[in-house]
């Protein structure tokens, strides 16, 4: 899920050692089921249901890991002693809103089950929900790491290579046309929220506690995580699919590169970062966004903030974007093309030439889920 208050973004400038899902395997109880006798409060003081290994919940599932702990629920791993397989189960908050968001989460998993029922499209398989001590809980199918791991895992600092990104790349997208036939906007997606199996090879797209239809898209400035937002959001155009699709564009960048693509500590920096990138924004569409003002004067100059080196205190300076200085090309092949064969280079080019389409400035020239399927970069063998 996404933070409501952009403060509350849940990775700093470096998410790599800041993500708070570490799965912890320790030695784990005979399955038990707790009750009142033994222990008086279930809850953490933050509403957190306190996990304990062993325990034997809603009669059928035994806990034997931990998995994370989000914003908005702690999500553990447990055997299901009815079909003796694993799954996953996410215990949200004991919050009404949380519980509110909750089965809103429901009812877009199952929407989007019902529109898939073979599970061929790549979005998180939802099996069921109960209740536990107060706490809305639900049973997904279990997979292995999220995309972030991975990147820790197999390609720090530098990435992971092309054909796993293309691997992963039409999975995702898959899972785009699927919510986009359903009208649904995912509006969380980032490396954390990309599942992948123990062998790497299948990926599901995951935490749908964002989502939402396409339709009630109210102007909100901090929708979805801010690496990974779409500049129409910051400026207050009414958003669609799009936003889904630049995030995903981010994503791949960082997948490539083990950077991160787009930065800054708030959604001043993140269009300067935006813009240093993929050049100005288009007068036309920035006087149809109702909070532009907030970073454009009249004229339409960029209006940056910064720190001050020396007082600390933010200053506010206009600042022209004549020709982007890190453009994705640049970033991706600067570095030369030395020492990989002609084949290799193509295909970076042709990298290069998918994620500019998924990054446009504008998001009705941006592409669709089913146009990235037909590029020549995810058709190739
Ligand atoms: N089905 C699953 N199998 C394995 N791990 C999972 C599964 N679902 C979730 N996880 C792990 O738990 C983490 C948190 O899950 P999820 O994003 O759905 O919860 P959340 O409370 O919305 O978290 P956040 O606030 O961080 O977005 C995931 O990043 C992943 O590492």
């Amino acid at each position: 899920m996404f933070a409501e208050d952009d403060d509350d973004d849940m990775f700093a400038e470096d998410p790599k050692d800041d993500h708070p899902s570490h799965a912890s395997a320790m030695a784990v109880p005979q399955p038990q089921e707790l009750d009142i006798s033994m222990m008086d409060n279930w809850d953490d003081p933050e509403g957190y249901y306190n996990v304990r290994l062993g325990e034997l919940i809603n009669g059928r599932y035994h806990v034997t890991q931990t998995l994370g702990k989000g914003m908005f629920s702690a999500v553990v791993r447990a055997t299901d002693s009815k079909t003796n397989k694993l799954v996953a189960i996410k215990i949200i908050r004991q919050n009404d809103t949380m519980r509110k968001a909750g089965m809103k989460e429901i009812d877009i998993l199952e929407q989007l089950h019902e529109a898939d029922p073979e599970d061929k499209k790549h979005v998180i398989k939802f099996e069921r929900y109960f209740e536990h001590k107060g706490h809305l809980c639900m049973v997904f199918e279990n997979l292995s790491l999220n995309l972030r791991e991975v990147l820790k895992k197999f390609g720090r600092d530098v990435g992971l290579n092309l054909g796993a990104i293309r691997a992963y790349a039409q999975q995702i997208f898959l899972g785009l046309s699927l919510m986009r036939k359903c009208n649904i906007l995912h509006a969380d997606l980032k490396p954390d929220n990309l599942l992948v199996s123990e062998q790497l090879n299948v990926l599901k797209v995951c935490d749908l506690g964002s989502a939402s239809s396409a339709s009630d898209n109210e102007i909100t400035p901090y929708l979805v995580s801010r690496f990974y937002r779409a500049p129409e959001i910051i400026l207050g155009i009414p958003y669609d699919y799009a936003i889904d699709v630049w995030s995903i564009g981010c994503t791949l960048f960082e997948l490539y590169t083990g950077k991160i693509l787009f930065t800054g500590r708030n959604n001043n920096q993140m269009l300067r970062s935006i813009m240093e990138c993929r050049g100005k924004y288009p007068p036309k569409l920035l006087r149809r966004g109702s909070l532009a003002h907030l970073h454009f004067d009249d004229m339409l100059n960029f209006h940056g903030t910064e720190e001050d080196k020396i007082t600390g205190r933010l200053v506010t300076k206009i600042v022209d974007f004549k020709k982007p200085t890190r453009d994705i090309k640049t970033r991706l092949m600067g570095k030369g093309t030395r020492g990989m064969s002609d084949v290799e280079v193509k295909d970076l080019q042709s990298f290069v030439d998918f994620l500019d389409r998924c990054l446009s400035l504008n998001p009705e020239k941006r592409c669709t889920p089913t146009e990235a399927l037909k590029h020549p970069f995810l058709t190739r063998k």
